[in-house]
């Protein structure tokens, strides 16, 4: 039985393929050779055409001794000159095979050129068309010599005349002439007459302006005394005129110069309403500048025509223009954000003690003075919890030194929670991290409201907490781009996922960002449940979105993987990177929504107690992990994984190596701290929110914002009570080998479909479910349910994993004698 799983085979993986010969052929140098080649061959052909049309008599009986030496031709390219005009004039098309070395020269320059294929082969068909057309025509005008129409041309003739007739042939190559006319150039009747109508009046409005231009040159020429009849008299030709209008203006135009200046404006309104033809008339009168204005009005005619090439831009760009970028956001236009006033705000101004200060700095300076470490200078910076004591140490101290007394600075402060950072990094300093004795509560409000996050561009910003020098924390998680969570019970881990689901509800609309939330404890992730036809994504046919079920979570993560392999193939369909990209291209209307492009949200898989799922379902919890987070990172899928018991078998070499962000929490042993760390630290934390940051570097250490459950209960009332999708965020449907359906299936039973699904994937050669989603515009159960069907009848592989299914029947008569077969039986 069979795994339904989308395909991420493609076409393009065969032309990997290819031979290199192919290769290099489609290389500029071979183009270079063989355009060069056809142009150079096409004049060879056109000098043996004419050579043969003075030698073809002289020629025609060496055409046979074309082995012998001693013989020679008369054509001036020698035997293989006399031959192919001899094949391709005499015994082909006659004077049409001119035609041909013509398309040969076309194809070269095409070649050459990298002009467009497309427009080429038109004009081979129609070429074709064209010689055959001529050769019949020249058989029957000259029938008595052959070397005009060929013997192609006269054996047609002899066979039509022999049925229609002579008046038959010429009136089936009239109607041949119409069509091609009319097909190729477009020639109609009525498009004809209307040329005619309007070449007659432009030749009316002609003679208008001619007569107001030489009525207008009189009035200059002739001085007013001088009677205007006898000019009008004389007849003149149109060039004639022109000139004399010319001469007349140039010699004659200084005594009346307000009339000159009438001249030319009637010139200019005359030049705005006639043709082109009239053009000369005023050309030698136009000035420069009009010219000018003249040639760009045709430039402006090219430059649309370009534009035209690009259409796919174009069409993006109008619809750009007409409805403006697409809006993830508008089917929840009224989408209100939840407002900050519903966190709580605590008293968070640090209180300093400059005792406690004063008593802290006296015992690190004695204690180190016991080990004979001197103290050059020693700085305080007081966090919400935490105060960091940094020292530079005298000159010549090691540092190893004092990074060994780590346990012997604790004991003397007799605090929990020591941490020494040795040096800091960057600084050239030795931290000193002592907890204060009374903390500050981080609020979730104030890390919220803080400029840093609300004016942040990140994908998935999350506000973590507080620096120790008050900063507030924000990190990306599309950066990150999985997170691992780790800590002992009750250090803040739910606060702590909380504050991070928080921070993406407050800054991603529900277009944007989809959750999945797994929550075995079944009593953590609950209240979210109010949102999740808002924010969460589920399996079809699955009641609860938030999902507590061992299997249900092996399902929805082998879900996950299929969503993850149908994302990589829409982004390898639109041709970029990541998600980023993708939707950036989708929002200004590149992708056609009809070729199954849609906007992407970013998923968010949440596990809560990792640890208990390992230990329940091991291998086929972690397999799927581990491939997400290999691979999911560009198409938008993000991992955030909680665990209480943060040891190696729960947080597994392989799930380590794809989660470089972590959270430690404290941890009760310096051997989980490196567990999840890589390092120590963890282990002497306070607790209560404190957590150690890494994204593969640094250590940061970070007071955890703090948000409890009735904010969130009221954040998740807040959202929920507005307009919701029609249904959550649906996953691809899953189905594992047991629940798979059978391979015997009745063929009654099969999908109305089944026929026209077995074409398509005959056709493709390529067994996907996707594939048949996209060409019959399914929905993926029925689509999987095809695929099955056409397994039980032999039509395609069986499931091979993240590969297409094979294809088993090779062409459309072996399908359709398969399906005869069937019925027979
Ligand atoms: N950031 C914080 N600031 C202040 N107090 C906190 C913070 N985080 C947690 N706490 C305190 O610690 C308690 C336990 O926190 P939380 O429930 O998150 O622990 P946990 O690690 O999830 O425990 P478990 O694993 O048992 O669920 C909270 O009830 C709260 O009082």
């Amino acid at each position: 039985m069979a795994k339904r799983r989308t395909s991420t085979k493609t076409p393009l993986n065969s032309s990997d393929k290819k031979p290199s010969i192919f290769a290099y052929l489609k290389t500029r140098q071979a183009k270079t050779i063989l355009g060069s080649f056809l142009i150079l061959f096409s004049a060879f052909l056109c000098i043996a055409f004419i050579s043969f049309f003075f030698n073809w008599q002289e020629d025609q009986s060496i055409l046979t001794e074309f082995a012998d030496k001693t013989v020679r031709s008369k054509n001036l390219l020698g035997k293989i000159g006399a031959n192919l005009s001899h094949f391709f004039i005499y015994t082909g098309v006659g004077i049409a095979a001119f035609i041909l070395a013509y398309q040969i020269l076309l194809t070269g320059w095409y070649i050459l050129f990298k002009k467009k294929f497309s427009s080429l082969i038109i004009s081979w068909n129609w070429s074709l068309l064209a010689m055959i057309w001529i050769s019949i025509s020249l058989g029957f005008v000259y029938n008595k010599y052959a070397l005009l129409s060929g013997v192609v041309g006269f054996e047609i003739n002899e066979f039509l005349q022999a049925f229609i007739g002579k008046t038959g042939l010429v009136i089936l190559l009239t109607f041949f002439l119409i069509a091609y006319l009319v097909l190729r150039y477009k020639v109609t009747f009525d498009k004809h007459i209307e040329t005619l109508k309007i070449k007659r009046e432009e030749r009316e409005a002609r003679k208008a302006e001619e007569q107001v231009l030489s009525k207008t040159a009189q009035e200059i020429v002739t001085p007013p005394d001088k009677t205007t009849e006898k000019i009008e008299t004389v007849p003149l030709k149109t060039d004639q005129k022109e000139k004399s209008v010319v001469e007349l203006s140039l010699e004659k135009q200084q005594p009346t110069i307000s009339k000159y200046s009438d001249v030319t404006a009637k010139k200019e309104e005359i030049s705005l309403n006639v043709d082109k033809t009239s053009g000369p008339v005023l050309k030698t009168e136009i000035p420069k500048e009009e010219e000018q204005e003249v040639e760009m009005e045709v430039e402006i005619d090219v430059a649309i025509g370009r534009e035209e090439e690009h259409s796919t831009e174009n069409l993006s760009n109008q619809l750009v223009k007409d409805f403006g970028e697409f809006d993830p956001t508008l089917e929840l236009g009224n989408f209100k954000f939840p407002t900050f006033n519903l966190l709580k705000q605590y008293n968070e101004s640090i209180s300093i003690d400059p005792e406690e200060l004063e008593a802290n700095k006296d015992r690190i300076v004695e204690t180190l003075k016991n080990y004979k470490i001197g103290i050059a200078e020693i700085k305080a910076t007081v966090g919400p919890t935490i105060t960091l004591y940094e020292i530079v140490p005298e000159a010549g101290i090691r540092i190893s030194k004092i990074k060994n007394l780590e346990d012997d600075i604790a004991l003397s402060l007799s605090a929990l929670g020591i941490r020494i950072i040795a040096p800091i990094p960057g600084k050239g300093t030795i931290g000193i991290e002592v907890p204060n004795k009374k903390s500050t509560i981080v609020s979730m409000h104030s890390v919220i409201s803080s400029k840093k996050f609300q004016e942040s561009t990140m994908e998935l910003p999350i506000a973590l907490g507080k620096t120790i020098s008050n900063e507030t924390f924000v990190v990306d998680l599309a950066k990150m781009p999985h997170l691992l969570m780790a800590g002992a019970t009750g250090q803040g881990k739910s606060v702590g996922l909380n504050a991070v689901l928080t921070s993406l509800l407050y800054k991603k609309h529900p277009a944007e960002v989809k959750f999945i939330l797994v929550d075995p404890k079944k009593v953590e992730l609950t209240l979210f449940n109010k949102i999740e036809r808002h924010y969460l994504a589920k399996l079809p046919d699955v009641e609860e979105a938030i999902i507590t079920d061992t299997t249900k979570v092996v399902h929805t993560l082998n879900s996950l993987c299929i969503e993850m392999d149908n994302r990589y193939d829409l982004l390898k369909a639109a041709m970029v990177r990541n998600i980023k990209e993708y939707n950036v291209k989708f929002k200004q209307r590149k992708l056609n929504p009809n070729e199954g492009h849609q906007f992407l949200p970013y998923i968010v898989l949440v596990i809560d107690e990792f640890a208990d799922l390992i230990m329940t379902a091991g291998k086929e919890v972690e397999t799927p992990i581990a491939r997400l987070a290999q691979l999911a990172r560009a198409i938008g899928i993000h991992l955030i994984v909680a665990t209480q018991r943060p040891s190696v078998n729960v947080i597994t070499g392989i799930i380590k190596a794809n989660f470089p962000a972590r959270i430690a929490f404290r941890v009760t042993s310096k051997i989980d701290s490196r567990t999840i760390l890589d390092a120590g630290g963890a282990d002497q934390l306070i607790g209560r929110g404190d957590l150690l940051y890494t994204a593969g570097n640094n250590l940061s250490r970070i007071q955890c914002a703090f948000v409890d459950t009735p904010e969130v209960e009221k954040i998740t009332d807040f959202i929920g009570s507005q307009k919701a999708y029609a249904e959550a965020y649906q996953l691809p449907e899953y189905v594992d080998d047991e629940s798979g359906t059978s391979l015997d299936i009745d063929i009654s039973d099969r999908d109305k479909l089944f026929k026209d699904a077995a074409e398509i994937i005959v056709t493709a050669q390529q067994g996907s479910a996707s594939l048949l989603q996209r060409k019959l515009k399914l929905g993926y159960n029925r689509a999987g349910r095809l695929i099955d069907q056409l397994e039980a009848a032999g039509i395609v592989g069986g499931f091979e994993g993240s590969k297409a299914r094979q294809v088993l029947v090779p062409d459309f008569i072996a399908l359709e004698q398969l399906l005869e077969n069937e019925k027979n039986q």
